[in-house]
């Protein structure tokens, strides 16, 4: 598990650390990490951007170790009269070329580090920088963050930095969760002590294991947890299919499923337990509902029969849009019961009565608070916020899993994983984590389809263990 920090967050932790450290250190540490990772490149001539802050004093003071290095380099001042002093001043000294914007030499740049603002940064860059970086045909190093992008939400305001490589410093910050930065690479500044505890987490692999259930000596087939899936209509017989795929390819235990797709189920998969009812469909650690139902009078009474059954619950599609119309169908449900909604954006406005937004980690977590569920926001960057104000980020691998009924096949993993026994936001965090990687595996390069999806979750799941 990797920890993430508001800008909040990090200001104060600096605060704290620069009170005990020799002036400039800081600085000079965190610039010594961007002076690394540009030589790395084998650049022979770097080009500086440079802004008012102390993002520019560190791209200056990288500028100044490169230089001793024997790299050839100019710093472009956005600022000049604001330009970091000890950082202009040593780069001068180390025998450094300092010109204005309109002497920028951007097409004779390997490199091109922006150091046009960092933490502090608001809006998209301004004219100047804008039109310097729109030259740039170079790779670009961006310091802390690529700049014109908002560092604790991700949005990129244009124009903006694309970044190939971001050299950070003390913690990763929301920015480098939710947006494009290219690698990121993180130095050490000591910072670790004086940080609280992280605002955002993003599981790794480890994590993702841990969350899941594997059978050992003295398990059989129901002490793993069986999945319960409610889920395909006779218009949409295939979000049954697939949800079900998903749950017996993510476990190896039991999956019972319950609806009017028991024929096509059962046809597919012959080891599924498969009824035509949730009434008759027998007991299960947790329930999938949703994909394909239906929202008629029907599909409300299988929602709410769920929510009453006291298990967890992975609620998606026509579920999340069953209880924006019903909200009293959240009565049926004790508050102890986890619950895990799947909405995309536009379910997310159904059920919260509000578009997402750009600050997308803020609006997931308002909505895990007022319904008292898990919410897990889909799309190239999920985010999964519990109750308690814990948020989980998950930034995809690819975009493969973009195509009808990926979600479907989510929504089954997430059950899985659900009735294995996980605490529900990790549940949902590492069946997000492995369906991009299943996506990823399943694309290989070319576009893949939902059932391929499923299909790769056990080479997905292989790949970790
Ligand atoms: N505080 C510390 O201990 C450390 C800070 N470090 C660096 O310091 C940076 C933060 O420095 P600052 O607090 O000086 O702030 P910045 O360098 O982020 O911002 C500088 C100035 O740019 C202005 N600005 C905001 N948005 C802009 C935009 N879109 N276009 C142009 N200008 C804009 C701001 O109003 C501010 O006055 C970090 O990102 C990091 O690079 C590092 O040296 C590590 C240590
Ligand atoms: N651009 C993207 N990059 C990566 N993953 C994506 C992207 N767009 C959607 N996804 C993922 O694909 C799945 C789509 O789910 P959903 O919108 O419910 O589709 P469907 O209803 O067709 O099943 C979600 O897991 C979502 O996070
Ligand atoms: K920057």
């Amino acid at each position: 598990m990797r920890g993430v920090w508001t800008v909040e967050q990090v200001t104060a932790a600096e605060d704290r650390l620069l009170a005990r450290t020799p002036d400039g250190a800081l600085m000079r540490k965190a610039a010594f990490g961007v002076a690394l990772a540009a030589a790395r490149t084998g650049a022979r001539h770097v080009v500086l951007l440079v802004g008012a802050g102390n993002n520019g004093g560190d791209a200056l003071w990288a500028g100044a170790f490169l230089r001793r290095r024997g790299v050839r380099v100019t710093a472009v001042l956005l600022a000049p009269d604001r330009a970091h002093p000890a950082g202009l001043t040593a780069l001068r000294r180390a025998g450094g070329r300092v010109v204005g914007v309109d002497d920028a030499p951007i097409e004779q740049a390997d490199l091109v580090i922006d150091g046009i603002v960092g933490l502090q940064a608001r809006g998209g860059l301004r004219p100047d920088a804008a039109a310097l970086v729109d030259r740039v045909a170079s790779p670009i190093l961006a310091v802390d963050l690529p700049s014109g992008v908002d560092p604790d939400t991700g949005v990129v305001h244009e124009p903006a930095v694309r970044a190939d490589l971001t050299v950070t410093f003390g913690c990763l910050k929301p920015v480098h969760v939710l947006a494009d930065c290219g690698r990121v690479e993180l130095v050490d500044i000591g910072l670790g002590p004086e940080l609280p505890a992280p605002s955002l987490r993003v599981l790794e692999a480890a994590d993702v294991l841990a969350a899941w259930r594997f059978p050992g000596p003295k398990d059989d087939k129901y002490t793993q947890g069986v999945t319960g899936v409610a889920a395909g209509s006779s218009t949409y017989p295939g979000a049954a299919v697939l949800a079900t795929s998903a749950a017996v390819l993510a476990t190896s235990g039991m999956v019972r499923y319950a609806g009017s797709a028991a024929d096509e189920v059962r046809g597919v998969w012959p080891e599924v337990v498969a009824t035509g009812s949730v009434e008759d469909a027998g007991r299960v650690q947790a329930w999938v509902v949703g994909p394909g139902l239906g929202t008629g009078s029907s599909s409300v009474e299988v929602l709410r029969r769920l929510l009453g059954e006291g298990v967890p619950l992975c609620v998606d599609a026509d579920g999340i849009t069953m209880l924006a119309q019903h909200p009293d169908l959240w009565d049926a449900r004790d508050p102890e019961t986890p619950v895990v909604i799947t909405p995309h954006d536009r379910e997310f406005a159904r059920i919260a009565g509000h578009e997402v937004g750009d600050d997308r980690v803020a609006a997931t977590r308002g909505l895990a608070k007022r319904l008292n569920a898990v919410v897990l926001l889909k799309g190239n960057t999920t985010v999964i916020a519990d109750p308690d104000g814990r948020v989980i980020v998950n930034k995809a691998s690819s975009s493969w899993a973009a195509t009808a009924g990926s979600g479907d096949v989510l929504s089954g993993i997430i059950g899985a994983v659900l009735a294995g026994g996980a605490d529900p936001a990790t549940a949902a965090g590492a069946a997000a984590w492995l369906h991009d990687r299943a996506a990823t595996l399943a694309a290989d390069g070319v576009p893949t389809s939902a059932s391929r999806i499923a299909a790769a979750i056990p080479d997905a799941l292989r790949a970790i263990r």
